[in-house]
This record gives structure tokens, C-alpha cells and sequence, in this order.
């Protein structure tokens, strides 16, 4: 863990060794009757339906999520320009989605203080920075593939306005989600230093065939730079099938001496040309539970679900980690 790691190392600690990450949030507001077919998806509820998020985040504390994900994994400045909003109004909504679960934390709170008896934990918000693939809206997110006239520059000036916006808003934390290359945990890492960052992050890369990042450098590569950074608390995996993320933890904890994160998604696939998701091998909430126990005990310190995930499958991910340590 780095050295900056205060309020997470705390977090997991209180949480028996492993804490528990919220699910899917797209899905989730899409369950509630969002319609998120638009290139910003999830973060066009910030413009459409704000409410419908908070929503989002206290069903998924309800559940049992002790850490919150943002709804800014899409929302960026330059896709809020696009749709005809001013620089201002994109940086107002970056900071709503901060405060959107930082509400929903502190009223869930403090409607658990009048129970006498409860099992959870004071929720920490992570502030979702999603790849420069992710604002894309093209599936680039699971390829890595971003053309030839991407270099590291590129990817710290599109990923710079937006960090320090979000940082300002005040989160516990920094969730890089989804990066599919070496270049852009590079530019993640150098970024964070740039801007002397002071709260910890965490970078999950995506995986295809469970082996390499899904541009297809090896995780070793990867890692390396990572590894150099006290400004990165946590590295992990979302939003990659649950089948490959066993493997994936030993590997890690092979690579690297910082806490592990596991989020897969349901194990469907992404169709980024026509957005939608493809029916595939699918893991329902008894094989997350199962699956938890086993990311566990393979040394994950944080364990979630991300796409077409639910409350339901994160109640059952906490009920079981919170049930027992060891088995
Ligand atoms: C994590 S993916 C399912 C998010 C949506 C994607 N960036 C798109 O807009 O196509
Ligand atoms: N946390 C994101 C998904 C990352 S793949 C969201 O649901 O908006
Ligand atoms: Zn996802």
C-alpha cells in the first residue's frame, strides 16, 4: 500500500480484510428506467434525472457497499461541450457527481444512527475517472486501440481538467476505471504527480483474455510503472469477466506489493458499435458469492461488481465477505 493510503487501509481493515465495492451504476439507473443510449450513457443522468443517481448510490449502500463509485466514468468536458453546454456547466456537473454520493453517504449515515444495532461501515466516495476509450463511446475502453495519433501528452491533457476538478470537489479517493494500455496508466501515474495529488487512487485495467491488458501488453509491463508510484494505493481489474479474475489476483499479487482490486462485470460482453450488451456466459449473484470467498482468500482487498451487476449481487458479495474471515 502507499503511503497515502490512510482512510482505504482503514476502510478495509474495518471491513475484516476486505471491503466491498458498489455494482454496476449504468445498470442500475438503467433498471430505474434511465435511457442512457447516448454517447455520454451513464453520465447523461447528470443532465436527465441527478436524483435518480443518489438513488443509485443509496440502494447500493443499503446493499452493502462500503465504497461508492461516481457517476463521472463518462462525464468529461469536452463530452458535456458536444452537448452544447459551456465549460462551466461541465465542470458544475463533474463536481455533482462528488456530491451526488457524498449526499447519499452522509444521509445514509445518519439515518443508521438511530438504529441501535447495524453491520456497516462509514462508506468512502471514489471519484470514477473513466479511459480516454470510455469518453470515446466506442468500445476502445476493451481494445486499447485509440489510433495512431494518441501519445502519452495527449492522454494527460485530456484526462488533467477533469481530475482537478473532481479532486477539488473533495472524494476520498480516485478510481481509474477501465484502462486498457501501458500508455495510459503511464500518463495516469505521471499525472498524479504532476498535479502533486493528495487522496489515494486506485487504476483498474480491463482484461480480455485474462492474461494481458486488453491492448495486449503484459500486466508485468504495466504494473512496473505503477509500482513506482506512492500515489497509487490500489491496482485492480473492472469490468472484465469474472471467469479470468482469479488468475488475475494471483498474478497481481505476484507483480506487485499494493492491495489488489477485483470488480468484474457479469461476464457479458460489450458490443461498442451497436451499445449494447451480448448475451454471453452470464454469473448471477450465487456465483459471485461463491466467487468472492475465492477472490478473498487469493488476496483481493477489495471486491465489487461493475457492469450489468446489482444491488443484489453486491448484498450478497458483502453478506458472505462480512460473514467470515478465512475459510
Ligand atoms: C463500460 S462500457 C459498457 C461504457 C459505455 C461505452 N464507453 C460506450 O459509450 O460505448
Ligand atoms: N462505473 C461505471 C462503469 C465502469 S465500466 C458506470 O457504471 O458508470
Ligand atoms: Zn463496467
Amino acid at each position: 500500500m502507499g503511503l497515502r493510503a490512510g482512510p482505504l487501509e482503514e476502510l478495509i481493515e474495518r471491513a475484516g480484510g476486505c471491503a466491498v465495492i458498489d455494482g454496476g451504476l449504468a445498470t442500475e439507473l438503467e433498471a430505474l428506467g434511465a435511457d442512457i443510449n447516448d454517447p455520454l450513457w451513464s453520465a447523461l443522468c447528470l443532465i436527465s434525472n441527478p436524483d435518480l443517481i443518489k438513488q443509485v448510490h443509496l440502494r447500493y449502500l443499503e446493499a452493502g457497499a462500503d465504497i461508492l463509485v461516481t457517476s463521472s466514468y463518462q462525464a468529461t468536458i469536452p463530452g458535456f461541450l458536444s452537448k452544447g453546454l459551456s465549460i462551466e456547466e461541465g465542470e458544475f456537473l463533474l463536481r455533482k457527481t462528488v456530491k451526488l454520493a457524498v449526499e447519499a453517504r452522509d444521509d445514509f449515515w445518519k439515518h443508521l444512527q438511530k438504529t441501535s444495532k447495524h453491520n456497516y461501515n462509514h462508506a468512502l466516495v471514489a471519484a470514477s475517472v473513466g479511459s480516454y476509450g470510455a469518453y470515446l463511446a466506442d468500445g476502445s475502453e476493451y481494445s486499447g486501440q485509440y489510433g495512431t495519433d494518441v501519445n502519452l501528452e495527449k492522454l494527460k491533457d485530456f484526462h488533467r481538467r477533469r481530475l482537478q476538478v473532481l479532486v477539488d470537489a473533495g472524494p476520498d479517493l480516485l478510481a481509474f476505471e477501465t484502462i486498457p494500455s501501458k500508455l495510459e496508466a503511464q500518463a495516469l501515474a505521471e499525472l498524479l504527480d504532476e498535479e502533486n495529488i493528495q487522496i489515494p487512487s486506485w487504476i483498474c485495467f480491463s482484461s480480455v483474455d485474462g492474461k494481458h491488458a486488453s491492448s495486449g501488453e503484459s500486466f508485468k509491463e504495466c504494473l512496473n510503472i505503477l509500482n513506482r508510484s506512492d500515489r497509487i494505493s490500489v491496482v485492480g481489474i473492472n469490468c472484465a469477466s469474472p471467469q479470468i479474475i482469479e488468475n488475475l489476483i494471483l498474478e497481481f499479487r505476484k507483480l506487485t506489493k499494493k492491495a489488489v482490486a477485483v470488480y468484474p462485470n457479469s461476464g457479458e460482453v460489450w458490443d461498442g458499435r451497436a451499445k449494447k450488451w451480448l448475451p454471453s456466459e452470464c454469473f448471477g449473484d450465487h456465483s459471485f458469492e461463491v466467487l468472492a470467498k475465492r477472490w478473498r482468500n487469493s488476496g483481493a482487498s477489495l471486491i465489487g461488481g461493475c457492469c450489468r451487476t446489482t444491488p443484489s449481487t453486491i448484498q450478497a458479495i458483502s453478506r458472505v465477505l462480512k460473514k467470515q474471515v478465512l475459510t
